[in-house]
């Protein structure tokens, strides 16, 4: 299990930051954060905005991070002259704890409606529940989902409008999710009403973080969550849900088509818009439904012909 991190913290104008960001989330895998570098002050009513942000990238430290620290380095010299008031200046590393990192995001967590009746709630917070919402509740503690990234967000409300279209508005059984994360997308799969449920995801500390929040919600009877292999999954899934990057869709493609059943859909997000197409053209077998995107990221819908 990884124990510490390594933070990386880039100056850049503010017109640099979605590039580096995007930079930095495919290299590392990871959530990036942005800074105002004048935080000196008592109010964010006179935070002044600053033409210089710091973009942070997060990194288990081990031996990959020199390799990674020289990559970065070499975005910086190679694509910061393209931006005006760019002046070159090292990445600086920070090692942040394991428990520091586990709790520090914690506040910028609140409960977040998405599409119409789903509310993602962080467990340390309270929320009035009203008529009709299917409450998920998260602790993502290391894992990858609060729900309010976009490439999540997507995912809840492509599998929603699923289950609003089908027989009495329930998601159909079985249901696949792939890189289950925090086990956000599974849990929601199962407040809309599917009774059959595989989470998966190569990351072991993601699967015990997945089955806590299973019982949190009390959907671990219907969610097996385990570290299993694509490979070593049957077809036959009504829904297949893939929120992992472009690449990793890309080489697993033919598994995915082949999990999905004849009239079954597949959802596939973790999609910088730049490579939808890249994307799209790995699954020539599916019909595109429909296909939202929100900030930089892309989200396919896509359906198996009966
Ligand atoms: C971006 S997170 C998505 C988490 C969650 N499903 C969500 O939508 O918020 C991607 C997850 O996929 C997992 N992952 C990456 N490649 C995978 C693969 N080939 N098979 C299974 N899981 C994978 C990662 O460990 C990570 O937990």
């Amino acid at each position: 299990m990884i124990t510490d991190w390594a933070e990386i913290a880039c100056d850049v104008p503010a017109e640099m930051v979605d590039t580096l960001a995007d930079f930095l989330v495919e290299l590392t895998g990871n959530g990036v954060g942005v800074d105002n570098l004048h935080l000196d002050t008592f109010s964010l009513d006179t935070l002044e905005d600053t033409s210089i942000k710091t973009v942070k990238g997060y990194l288990p430290l081990d031996d990959s991070l020199e390799d990674m620290r020289i990559k970065i380095e070499q975005f910086l010299a190679q694509h910061g002259p393209d931006f005006p008031g760019f002046v070159y200046t090292p990445p600086v590393i920070t090692v942040i704890k394991n428990e520091d990192w586990a709790n520090n995001w914690k506040v910028h967590f609140k409960p977040v409606r998405i599409g119409k009746r789903l509310v993602i709630k962080p467990t340390w917070e309270e929320y009035q529940q009203v008529e009709g919402d299917l409450v998920i509740q998260i602790d993502p503690g290391m894992a990858f989902g609060t729900g309010a990234h976009p490439t999540t967000k997507m995912c809840l409300e492509s599998l929603e409008r699923i289950a609003f279209a089908a027989q009495g508005e329930q998601l159909p059984n079985p249901v696949l999710d792939v890189g289950t994360g925090s086990g956000v997308l599974s849990i929601a799969a199962a407040l809309l009403g599917a009774t059959e449920i595989t989470a998966v995801d190569i990351d072991p500390e993601a699967v015990r973080v997945t089955q806590e929040n299973l019982e949190l919600n009390g959907v671990d009877g219907v969610v097996k969550a385990s570290t299993t292999d694509l490979s070593q999954l049957p077809g036959g899934y009504a829904v297949v849900v893939a929120n992992i990057l472009a690449e990793e869709l890309v080489r697993l493609s033919d598994q995915l088509t082949s999990r999905v059943a004849p009239g079954g859909w597949l959802i596939l997000s973790g999609i910088l818009t730049e490579k939808e197409e890249f994307v799209r053209a790995g699954f020539p077998a599916l019909e595109l439904v429909e296909n939202p995107r929100e900030a930089e990221w892309s989200c396919l819908t896509l359906r198996k012909p009966l």
